[in-house]
């Protein structure tokens, strides 16, 4: 889960040469960044080093990542006519072939040692940032649309699911092993409210994806939207650590999970996260199906050697 990134000296070497977009447009060294994280962490999977607003690009709409405030939307869509601004499909393999070279380097780079992960992110995480403009607290602009026009709104919703369905099929065709859809902000919304406004856009990729590569349909926030997630498709539900692993996994049924470490569990003394780590095991209880993961990113404060410790770890524990 953001396995490359500021915790690693060596990113942060890289990162004062090169701007995070340059880095992300230069396949060489985004394959050089995705296996150093492989490296330095002992991990069982990489991922494609990219972002999920790179797709915004080629629906044309401009954005940049400010120095301290994260992503910002150059023209934010805000009323109903501004969906005539996004595009209604991309080319993916055209528009988007600097990220299909880097999953083709990364995986020569990788020769079969681990599986490569291709992501994109997901419509409703993607129309947040379109729409607020950036990062948010309360998706209140994201809902007023939502709310004040439905029609506009699935329009929205129809063209992100588009772009996205042709971006993930272009990454499989290049190589990639496996895909992650990251719904990351979709716990801003409550169940009837995705069953109405999200669900349907999000079944509509994970059935033109059918069952060529494993797919993981992510998201945090909100333990109450697993269920409607799976209905909505995926092998894989990644929980965050908002859920208890053990009764949420029985509840789902039959499906494999991803999660769900306190990713803030990292900075704490190495006991603790260890036991933190045992204590995510334990939940899973050696059902087969369980992917160790962190419930969300590493965060830039994480010490290089904890994490690895981390994974070690598991490792040796999941062993036994
Ligand atoms: C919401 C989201 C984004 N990007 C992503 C998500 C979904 C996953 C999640 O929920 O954590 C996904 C992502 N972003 C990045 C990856 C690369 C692959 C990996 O995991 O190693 C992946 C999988 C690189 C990145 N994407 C970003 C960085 C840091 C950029 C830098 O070098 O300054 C990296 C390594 C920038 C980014 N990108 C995004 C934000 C909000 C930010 C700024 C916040 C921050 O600076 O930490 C949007």
């Amino acid at each position: 889960m953001r396995q490359a990134g500021r915790y690693q000296p060596s990113y942060r070497a890289i990162r004062e040469k090169v701007s995070f977009l340059e880095l992300c447009h230069d396949p060489d060294l985004c394959a050089q960044v995705a296996l150093r994280a492989v490296d330095d962490l002992g991990v069982d999977a990489a991922i494609v080093f990219a972002d999920i607003l790179l797709v915004l690009e080629p629906l044309g709409i401009g954005f940049e990542f400010t120095k301290d405030d994260g992503p910002r939307i150059e023209r934010p869509v805000r009323l109903a006519s501004d969906v005539d601004r996004v595009s209604p499909s991309i080319d993916a393999n055209a528009s988007l072939g600097y990220v299909m070279e880097s999953v083709r380097r990364t995986k020569k780079a990788l020769a079969g040692r681990v599986p490569l992960i291709g992501f994109s992110g997901a419509p409703f995480t993607l129309a947040s940032y379109v729409i607020e403009g950036g990062g948010s607290r309360e998706y209140s602009q994201t809902k007023r649309f939502m709310y004040a026009d439905e029609g506009a709104w699935h329009e929205l919703m129809k063209r992100l699911s588009g772009a996205i369905t042709s971006y993930l099929v272009a990454q499989i065709d290049a190589g990639a092993e496996a895909i992650q859809l990251f719904d990351s902000w979709v716990g801003a919304l409550g169940p009837d409210d995705y069953a109405r406004y999200v669900q349907p856009h999000v079944a509509s990729i994970f059935a033109a994806l059918g069952d060529r590569v494993p797919a993981i349909h992510f998201g945090t926030g909100n333990p109450a939207l697993y269920p409607l997630m799976k209905q909505a498709g995926g092998h894989v539900i990644g929980l965050d650590q908002r859920c208890e692993l053990g009764s949420t996994w029985r509840a789902l049924g039959d499906v494999a999970v991803q999660g769900n470490m306190d990713p803030i569990a990292l900075l704490a003394p190495r006991e603790v996260m260890i036991e933190k780590a045992n204590a995510v095991l334990r939940a899973a209880g050696g059902r087969p199906g369980h992917v160790f993961n962190l419930g969300h990113g590493v965060v830039p404060q994480v010490d290089l050697a904890q994490a690895r410790a981390l994974v070690d770890h598991v490792h040796e524990a999941s062993s036994r």
